[in-house]
């Protein structure tokens, strides 16, 4: 678990940086900077300060640097935006009270005096701003009296908060007095000619208010508050907005490029770079358009680029880079772009597969704020502009060449050294002919080997280095010459990856010398130059240039594994970490299989009360991992409403105590929660002595599911249980339907049965609410001897009804039968939806579309389940327990 680091962990040097960041300070970006380094100058331990203040900050603190600045900025807009949103809401409780209680014209104001004010907003404002429908249909109540707004820079406040996309100086207001209907409704219409005044000044706004007042008390309709229109108009005045920047102008649209282009950049600009984070968020803003992804680092001592860019901008894109200052001609040896487009198809699938499923290389654009570029452990900066010649490709294609050729006829001695600079997982699947690996496992180790390699050669001796894209041989020609003092020094101009292109561009049928694949740091990892294999697996040892990262998230060791290891060990690096991926726990003692290790727990430490309950509970057999695995791969975006292993195992041991194992689950999904209750189901058929239970009697479970899919899933693992029980050779058989297409099964229904003791229906319906009805009807096709639990699994905005079939007869469930009730927590929500506010599914101006979607079913789904909780608590028919386990389970006794 991440434990994040109190604020004041942040002890790095600002006074160091101070007296710069006054100067600084006077320009625009200086002023950003100044502001959030006076934010972090509040933050820093000031008896810190001193010992820390010549001390680089470490990659770590300029994380948790970034990381509170944002934090800070977010919650001071979150609390902002709560404030207003629970004043409204306090607002509309208390105007609903006094329009329940108090309904007497002559004293409106028991509660604070209020005025409820339409907003509306000019139809050419409206489309620039894309107006959310909230904000089209705008009402808010603003206080009067002292607390309420008397100045045209309040009133400007109220507006911002309201209208997201409201800009200073693009509107004028003005107001009018609103249309009201006959019943009291007030209406938002556009102002009649010659009845609106404009409000520029704080005279013109407490006017305003007051024509409210005298409308409210002259009105010949009785309105329960005064009420007023706000006109938001546009300025014909407002300056425009600028110009796009030249490289987007006549750009085409990023999202109908056919390709996708690889490319890579670095930049060690001599000034290096002021702000690294000021230049990570402008830069990050700039390259929006492109709908560029990938992965930047930034560093004071440049930025180290590896991206992906629709190829149809390109071209804007590269024009974009070269205004950048800090780019620009520092980019050394300009983008390198790789030769070969990948077409949408061929990107989807280009990086290396998650959870068995093809994936792109880049999903996202991430600009990373580092201590450097090219992490390298010298205790000191070296001067990067002075590190060796570049040597153009066709140049260095020449020099291997003539080396080969030299080496061919014994002489060998006038050879230059060739350096292969990467690490060994590189160097294993591709190197240039006749180059000498350093064999590093991390480029931090290059020092120590280069010292070793080189201590007898004179210091004129031709040494030529290379690596992927060229940054790393920045770093090892400044060694070489400025702390080794060799004076003959070169390094490949782009890396292996201009080097590529130059000779596919440049020459036909020319030999590459280099072999191999060309390991690139992209989800692809590898982009094959010739078809030389040279790599060699490391689980079995067949031949392959393959290079992958345990899956194991504790381990993540780069590997060269084959595509069958790759697919047996499920993508780790050992058997160890294979185990500990399936079991999805994070400590396996090496050479452990599938098997229930209870005995870890002895040994381990704890970190919390879960992880302590966790490891405290008989373990649950590896089939339940496995298949939880297996949905996550087949229906990854669903994957989280599998019970999984603490509740699975209160629902296997809540079965275990029924009277005679008889269990309906309504929503299947895939199946998980089904084998808990049929391993419960069985273990009561293992007491009472009653086997081969069925639809009429004995231990049985029936489970419902609509989706096809879902379903498809389910009956591949209630059958593979069927077949094999619950130990490891079902484990095995259910990992292996994880790579094949799940078979679909004919018809709606399937059969099985665990240990010959428990029987099992599952059943494709269109509704289990209309089969559950059915069943407590007695009128249906389906006539089941009534259950001893019922789980409600399925939607959720409908329990009520679902425990209503359970509780009206005794045909669907037994008396002193249980209902349990999945999510009942909803996220732990219900606790916001039952204070009537919500403070973390609140909207916030800055929220997308999607976000303010969600945040508003979250909402309204915490509600009804606050809704079903309140009654269902109240029902004398039931007694119930809510159990606080994951997202809440309530376990009903039907009385
Ligand atoms: C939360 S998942 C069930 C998870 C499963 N019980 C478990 O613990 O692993 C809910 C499932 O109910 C299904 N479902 C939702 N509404 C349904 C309905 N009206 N009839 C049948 N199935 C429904 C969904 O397709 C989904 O697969």
């Amino acid at each position: 678990m991440m434990v994040m680091k109190p604020v004041r962990a942040f002890s790095s040097a600002p006074a160091l940086c101070y007296s710069r960041q006054q100067s600084f300070a006077q320009t625009s970006r200086g002023r950003q900077s100044w502001r959030r380094s006076q934010l972090m100058t509040r933050l820093w331990d000031s008896s810190n300060q001193e010992q820390q203040q010549s001390r680089p900050l470490s990659n770590q603190e300029l994380v948790e640097r970034r990381l509170a600045v944002n934090q800070a900025k977010r919650e001071s807009r979150q609390r902002s935006v709560q404030e207003r949103l629970d004043r409204n809401m306090k607002f509309k409780r208390l105007l609903h009270n006094d329009s329940t209680t108090n309904s007497d014209q002559e004293s409106p104001f028991v509660v604070p005096p209020l005025y409820a004010v339409k907003i509306w907003v000019d139809i050419d404002l409206r489309q620039e701003m894309r107006l959310s429908g909230r904000e089209k249909r705008g009402r808010v109540f603003l206080e009067s009296g002292s607390k309420g707004v008397q100045t045209i820079s309040g009133l400007h406040q109220e507006l911002y908060g309201f209208f997201s996309a409201l800009r200073k100086n693009t509107f004028l207001l003005s107001a009018s007095v609103p249309p009201i209907t006959a019943d009291g409704k007030v209406e938002s219409l556009p102002p009649k000619e010659g009845e609106a005044w404009t409000i520029e000044t704080d005279d013109d706004v407490i006017a305003t208010f007051q024509k409210a007042d005298e409308f409210f008390h002259e009105s010949a309709v009785k309105l329960q508050r005064p009420c007023i229109q706000i006109n938001v108009l546009k300025n014909p005045n407002a300056p425009p907005p600028p110009p796009p920047p030249a490289y987007l102008e006549g750009m085409a649209d990023p999202k109908q490029s056919e390709t996708m282009t690889m490319l890579s950049f670095y930049a060690f600009p001599p000034q290096g770079i002021e702000d690294p984070e000021a230049f990570a968020f402008d830069i990050k803003k700039k390259w929006k358009p492109f709908g560029a992804l990938g992965r930047v680092y930034v560093a004071h001592e440049g930025v180290n680029a590896q991206m992906s860019v629709p190829t149809n901008v390109l071209d804007n894109f590269m024009a974009c880079c070269k205004i950048v200052p800090e780019l620009g001609e520092h980019m050394e040896n300009g983008i390198n772009i790789d030769p070969q487009p990948l077409t949408m198809e061929e990107f989807q699938s280009a990086g290396t597969p998650v959870n068995q499923k093809p994936a792109p290389p880049f999903r996202n654009l991430h600009v990373r704020v580092r201590s450097q570029i090219v992490a390298d452990g010298l205790d000191k900066s070296l001067d990067w502009q002075s590190a060796g010649y570049d040597m153009p490709p066709m140049e260095w294609h020449q020099k291997i060449k003539e080396a080969r050729e030299t080496k061919d006829t014994g002489d060998d001695t006038s050879s230059p050294i060739v350096l292969d600079c990467r690490n060994d997982y590189e160097t294993e699947v591709g190197i240039f002919e006749g180059a000498e690996p350093l064999g590093t496992e991390n480029f931090r180790d290059s020092w120590d080997v280069l010292k070793d390699r080189l201590k007898d050669a004179p210091k004129d001796a031709p040494i030529m280095t290379y690596c992927t894209g060229g940054i790393r041989c920045v770093k090892v020609g400044a060694y070489l010459t400025q702390e080794m003092g060799f004076t003959n020094v070169s390094r490949l101009a782009g890396g292996i990856i201009a080097y590529d292109r130059t000779l596919t561009e440049k020459t036909e049928d020319e030999e590459s010398m280099f072999k191999g694949t060309n390991f690139v740091f992209d989800g692809r990892m590898g982009r094959e130059i010739t078809d030389d294999t040279l790599g060699t697996c490391a689980t079995c040892g067949t031949k392959t240039n393959l290079v992958s990262n345990c899956h194991n998230e504790n381990c993540h060791k780069r590997m060269i594994q084959c595509a069958d290891c790759r697919t047996n060990y499920h993508g780790t690096c050992s058997h160890a970490c294979k185990t500990i991926v399936i079991k999805g726990q994070a400590k396996t003692e090496e050479g452990s299989t599938f098997s229930e290790t209870a005995s870890e727990t002895s040994s381990k430490t704890f970190e919390s009360i879960d992880d302590y309950s966790v490891g405290h509970s008989t373990p649950a057999p590896s089939v339940y991992a496995e298949m939880e695995h297996n949905t996550r791969a087949h229906m990854p975006t669903g994957a989280h409403m599998v019970s999984g292993a603490t509740q699975g195992r209160i629902l296997a041991q809540l079965a275990s105590m029924t009277r005679e194992g008889r269990i309906l689950e309504l929503g299947t999904f895939t199946g998980y929660a089904t084998v808990c209750f049929l391993e419960g189901a069985r273990n009561v058929g293992q007491i009472t002595g009653v086997a081969n239970g069925n639809i009429h009697s004995g231990p049985y479970v029936m489970s419902l599911e609509r989706d096809v899919r879902a379903f498809n899933i389910a009956a591949a693992h209630v059958q593979a249980v069927g077949e094999k029980g619950l130990g490891v050779e079902a484990a095995e058989l259910v990992c292996a339907i994880r790579n094949q297409e799940v078979p679909s099964v004919d018809g709606d229904f399937v059969s099985s049965s665990l240990d010959g003791i428990a029987g099992c229906d599952l059943l494709r319906v269109t509704d289990a609410l209309a089969t559950v009805e059915e069943i407590a009807s007695g009128n249906g096709s389906l006539n089941p001897a009534p259950f001893d639990l019922v789980f409600v699994d399925a939607d959720k905005t409908r329990l009520l009804d679902y425990v209503d079939a359970c509780l009206s007869n005794d045909r669907l469930l037994n008396k002193g039968g249980f209902i349990v009730v999945d999510n009942v927590l909803w996220k732990g929500l219900v606790v916001e939806a039952s204070n009537g506010s919500f403070s973390s599914v609140a909207d916030s101006p800055d929220d997308d579309k999607n976000l303010v979607k969600k945040n508003r079913r979250a909402r309204k789904l915490a509600n009804q389940m606050h809704d079903f909780n309140s009654c269902i608590v109240k029902d004398d028919r039931v007694e119930v327990v809510l159990f606080p386990v994951r997202d809440g389970l309530s376990v009903i006794r039907k009385k």
